[in-house]
């Protein structure tokens, strides 16, 4: 039904796009996926309209929409037959109220008001947010905001729903839960979604058709099996088929459980001993109230010298409202927190810096100057480090950066990738990231695992809060669950992460605990004397 025909688009002298042809089908979910910047963002822009104009660029092609050229088109028009739900839900909502926000579309295409009040309810439950329904935008946690956006599209019953992550802010129960209402819309109404993401792991057995964006301008369109034998992006199961030479390669867990059974006994990875260390931050009963809701409620958590603790736990459960608090920025209703003797919420910003770095769920916030090289230049002299530091940290997580581009024109994880870079060339000794994986690709999320590991190595704490259970099964020392604004578990990975239904990574699903990734399967397949090698 929507047809790309010799698509080409480019920005000056950057070419993003050439000769891409794509055919999607009504009732198909076809998966964008490809490295971090690669244009899967652009090519959705394409179908949504949205590429060239409001990015600029020059766009060459056609697109047709049941035969029909909809390439001049402007978005608006389009947008009762596509529906778009971009990177950052915030940015693209145009009311006040989640209620409003879900109305939104279809008052603008004249939907009668009992269709409306209708699908508004309807909508409300299929995505969980009934009891968000009259609250302030701007006041959702990041996941909650995320389903908003997605509702607010799902309303207007278009034919075709392009996603950007969808998922990104979501916990794992409720990607999975919005991924498969998706589905069923997909299967019971014909709907045709185009969806771009970075977690595979959670979108591959969803996946009708695989489109990976190659980054020299083209495409590959193919089965999931097809695609992923040689992908550069591949889920944790389809590493673990590679490494140990299953065909086919495996897209789903139950696949991949069939098929270990032929595995051979293999000695199963020792937990390294949790290093003793010394607690550089120590929180205290804090407490965190925003109007009448409590969002975190007298929690004690220490940070300690050398470890990298996981903060995991539901959308809205408080993950950020803690983070906040600790940095010093968000209001503590009650409660002490302490770093190296100071309180960092007494401290002036430029102190504060010294104690604690923060990198927000809202990267950009960081990014004020004019150029990626200005920005890592400024972090750099700030940070009294060599020449090249933060620049040389950018291009382990996100390759290839033009160096003039203005870090408004980066892509999502680009931009994230500098946000971290600019944070991590201070080494303060306090290190806190609030969801730091959003458009990283598996390689860059690898080299955010080294960073950090390399971090905690230098006596630095680290706690970040994901929802990305195979990047926490790669990094954690110690994984703290929060719920309702408590701590409900805390412990080794390999307890919390690998005993939790909705937490467990592909591998421990796989050959269970205490496996959690990969390399330790490669590892153990090496036999005795290279796991001490490895140590
Ligand atoms: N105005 C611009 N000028 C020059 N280059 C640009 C401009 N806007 C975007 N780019 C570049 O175009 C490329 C494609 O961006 P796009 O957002 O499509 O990538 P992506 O694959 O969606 O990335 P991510 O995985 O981070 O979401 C990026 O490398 C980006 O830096
Ligand atoms: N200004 C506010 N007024 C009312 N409630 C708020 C406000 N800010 C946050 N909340 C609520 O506090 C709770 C905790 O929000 P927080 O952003 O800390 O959650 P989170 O665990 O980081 O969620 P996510 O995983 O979705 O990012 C949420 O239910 C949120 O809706």
């Amino acid at each position: 039904m929507i047809d790309l025909r010799g698509i080409g688009f480019r920005y000056d002298e950057r070419e993003v796009l050439r000769g891409v042809d794509l055919s999607l089908d009504e009732g198909e979910l076809v998966l964008v996926s490809g490295r971090t910047g690669v244009g899967k963002s652009t090519l959705l822009g394409v179908v949504t309209g949205l590429v060239p104009r409001f990015t600029g660029g020059v766009l060459t092609g056609d697109v047709l929409l049941d035969g029909a050229s909809i390439v001049d088109q402007p978005p608006r028009e389009r947008a009762h037959v596509v529906g778009y739900v971009g990177q950052d839900p915030l940015a693209g909502f145009v009311t006040d109220t989640v209620e409003e926000e879900l109305a939104y579309g279809m008052e603008q295409v004249g939907t009668a008001p009992g269709t409306m009040r209708r699908r508004v309810e309807e909508t409300l439950d299929l995505l969980g947010i009934a009891d968000l329904r009259s609250r302030d935008l701007r006041t959702l946690s990041g996941g909650q905001q995320q389903r908003v956006a997605i509702g607010s599209v799902l309303t207007m019953h278009p034919r075709v729903l392009v996603l950007d992550e969808p998922t990104s802010a979501l916990d794992p129960t409720a990607a999975e839960d919005v991924l498969a209402t998706i589905t069923r819309l997909v299967h019971d109404l014909g709907l045709t979604v185009l969806l771009a993401e970075h977690r595979l792991e959670r979108v591959v057995p969803f996946a009708d058709r695989i489109c990976l964006v190659t980054g020299d301008g083209g495409i590959r369109v193919d089965s999931p099996h097809e695609v992923l034998a040689d992908s550069p992006v591949a889920p944790p199961l389809v590493e673990l088929g590679r490494l140990v030479g299953w065909s086919p390669l495996p897209l789903t867990v139950r696949d991949a459980r069939r098929q270990a059974r032929g595995l051979p006994d293999l000695a199963p990875p020792t937990p390294p001993e949790p290093p003793r260390a010394a607690p550089l931050l120590v929180a205290r009963g804090v407490s965190v109230v925003h109007g009448s809701h409590v969002a975190v409620r007298d929690l004690d958590l220490t940070l300690g010298a050398g470890r990298v603790t996981v903060l995991m736990g539901r959308n809205g459960s408080g993950k950020s409202s803690l983070i906040w608090a600790l940095q010093g920025t968000g209001k503590r209703r009650s409660g002490t927190v302490h770093v190296a003797g100071d309180d960092p919420a007494d401290l002036a910003l430029a102190q504060r810096r010294t104690h604690v770095g923060l990198v927000p769920q809202t990267a950009a916030d960081l990014l004020y100057l004019e150029s990626v090289t200005d920005e890592c230049a400024a972090a750099d002299t700030g940070a009294g480090a060599a020449a090249g530091t933060c620049r040389g940290l950018l291009d382990r997580l996100a390759p290839g950066i033009d160096p003039t581009i203005h870090p408004r024109d980066l892509s999502e994880g680009q931009r994230l990738a500098l946000a971290l870079s600019i944070v991590l060339t201070a080494r303060p000794p306090v290190v806190l990231l609030d969801e730091p994986t959003r458009g990283l690709d598996y390689a860059g999320k690898a080299e955010l695992a080294r960073i950090v590991a390399d971090l905690a190595a230098d006596a630095r704490a680290v706690l970040l809060a994901t929802h990305d259970v195979e990047f926490a099964a790669h990094v954690a020392d110690e994984v703290v669950v929060m719920a309702e604004g408590e701590v409900v578990s805390s412990g080794s990975p390999q307890r919390v992460l690998a005993e939790s239904p909705s937490f467990a990574p592909q591998v421990t699903k796989v050959l269970g605990a205490p496996w959690l990734v990969v390399e330790e399967v490669a590892t153990a397949l090496d036999g005795p004397d290279a796991e001490e090698d490895a140590r």
